[in-house]
C-alpha cells in the first residue's frame, strides 16, 4: 500500500479532526502522513457577515488536492458549500459527533440563567438569531476566532457566554466548558454540523459510479471510513439548504435524525434579529436493516420541507440565495 497523504488546514480544530482520521486509517492498516496547508480562512480574522462565507475555509485545501500535493482532505462537513466541486467528490462521511450547539458560561449558567444585559458571543447569522428569539434581552456579540479563543473570553471576562458547535468543544477535549445542550427541536443547528467530508479526487471515487471500475486504494480506504446513516442525515439536511439555494452563513437551522427506521427532520428559517421564523418537521420510515433506504427517505424529506419552507414565505424572511 502506498503511503495516504491527508491535506488539513493548521487550525487546532482541523489538525485534530485530521488526527482523528489519521488514525482510523492506520488503524485499518493504512500508512498516513498529514500534510499542513494554509487557508484564506485562517488568515482573514475578518467577521463571517462580512466576508461572505461561502465556502472560505475549503478553497485551498481543495486546490491542494487537486493539484495532487495530497491524496484526500478532511473537512467540517458543514463548511462545504453545497455546490459540487469540479475534479473532487465527498466520498467518506465518517459517524457523526454530537451535531448540537452549546453554551458555554461563566458559573456554570444555562441560557435561561444568564442575566439580562449579559454579552454572549457567536459568529453565525443562525446562531445571533436563535439567542435574538430565546432571549431578547441580551447583548449578543458577533465575533469569529477559534473555539479555544472564544472560550478564553469568558475566563478573561470579556463575554458571559458562547454558543459553539458540541462537535467542535468535544474535538478540542473541552467538554467540561459545556454548561447547556441546546435541543434540536427548538434549537436546530447548521446542515453537517458535527460531520465530516472526506473528499478525493472524483478519479479515487469513480468506482461509485457507472461503469463501476475498480475501486483505487484511496478511494477504498476512504470508503471504509463512511457511516451510512451520518451521510444521509447529512444529505437530509444540505438537501433543504440546497433547495433554498442558501449558503452555510444563511439564518437557517437544519437537523435530521436517523434512528431505528424513523429519519426526523426539522428546519427553521430566522429572520435575522429572531422576531419571527418559519419551522416545519418532516419524517418518512427506513429499512433498519438496510441503511441505503434512506437515500430515498432523505431525498423526499428534503423536497417537501423546501416547498413547505418556500410556501411559508421564507424567501421574503431572510436572505436565501446570494442574488435573493
Ligand atoms: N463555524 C466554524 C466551525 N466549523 C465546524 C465547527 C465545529 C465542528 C462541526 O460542526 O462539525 C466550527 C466551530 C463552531 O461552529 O462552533
Amino acid at each position: 500500500m502506498g503511503r495516504l497523504r491527508i491535506g488539513t488546514r493548521r487550525s487546532a480544530l482541523a489538525l485534530a479532526q485530521a488526527g482523528m482520521i489519521a488514525d482510523t486509517l492506520r488503524a485499518a492498516g493504512n500508512e498516513v502522513e498529514l500534510v499542513p496547508i494554509a487557508s484564506e480562512g485562517d488568515v482573514n480574522q475578518a467577521s463571517l457577515s462580512v466576508i461572505g462565507g461561502r465556502g472560505v475555509f475549503a478553497g485551498t485545501l481543495r486546490s491542494a488536492l487537486l493539484r495532487g500535493d495530497c491524496d484526500l482532505v478532511v473537512h467540517s462537513f458543514k463548511d462545504l458549500p453545497t455546490t459540487p466541486f469540479d475534479g473532487l467528490s465527498v466520498l467518506g462521511v465518517p459517524t457523526r459527533e454530537d451535531q448540537r450547539d452549546v453554551l458555554c458560561a461563566r458559573d456554570g449558567m444555562t441560557l435561561a440563567e444568564l442575566p439580562a444585559g449579559s454579552r454572549v458571543g457567536t459568529g453565525s447569522p443562525r446562531r445571533i438569531a436563535q439567542l435574538r428569539a430565546h432571549r431578547p434581552d441580551l447583548d449578543v456579540v458577533d465575533l469569529r476566532g477559534n473555539v479555544d479563543t472564544r472560550l478564553g473570553m469568558i475566563l478573561d471576562g470579556r463575554l458571559d457566554a458562547v454558543v459553539l458547535a458540541a462537535a467542535g468543544v468535544a474535538r478540542l477535549g473541552r467538554d467540561s466548558a459545556v454548561t447547556e445542550r441546546f435541543g434540536l427541536e427548538d434549537w436546530p443547528t447548521a446542515p453537517a454540523q458535527g460531520a465530516l467530508a472526506i473528499e478525493v479526487r472524483s478519479a479515487d471515487a469513480a468506482h461509485r459510479l457507472p461503469p463501476f471500475p475498480d475501486p483505487t486504494e484511496i478511494g477504498e480506504a476512504v470508503d471504509a471510513l463512511t457511516d451510512l446513516e451520518s451521510a444521509y442525515e447529512v444529505e437530509a439536511e444540505r438537501g433543504v439548504l440546497r433547495g433554498l439555494e442558501a449558503g452555510c452563513t444563511a439564518p437557517i437551522g437544519v437537523s435530521a435524525v436517523a434512528r431505528a427506521g424513523s429519519l426526523d427532520v426539522v428546519a427553521s428559517v430566522y429572520r435575522i434579529d429572531g422576531t419571527e421564523s418559519i419551522v416545519r418537521t418532516g419524517r418518512a420510515a427506513y429499512d433498519a436493516d438496510d441503511p441505503t433506504s434512506l437515500l430515498g427517505a432523505a431525498q423526499s424529506i428534503s423536497a417537501q420541507l423546501v416547498a413547505e419552507l418556500l410556501d411559508g414565505g421564507a424567501a421574503e424572511l431572510a436572505p436565501l440565495g446570494v442574488s435573493a
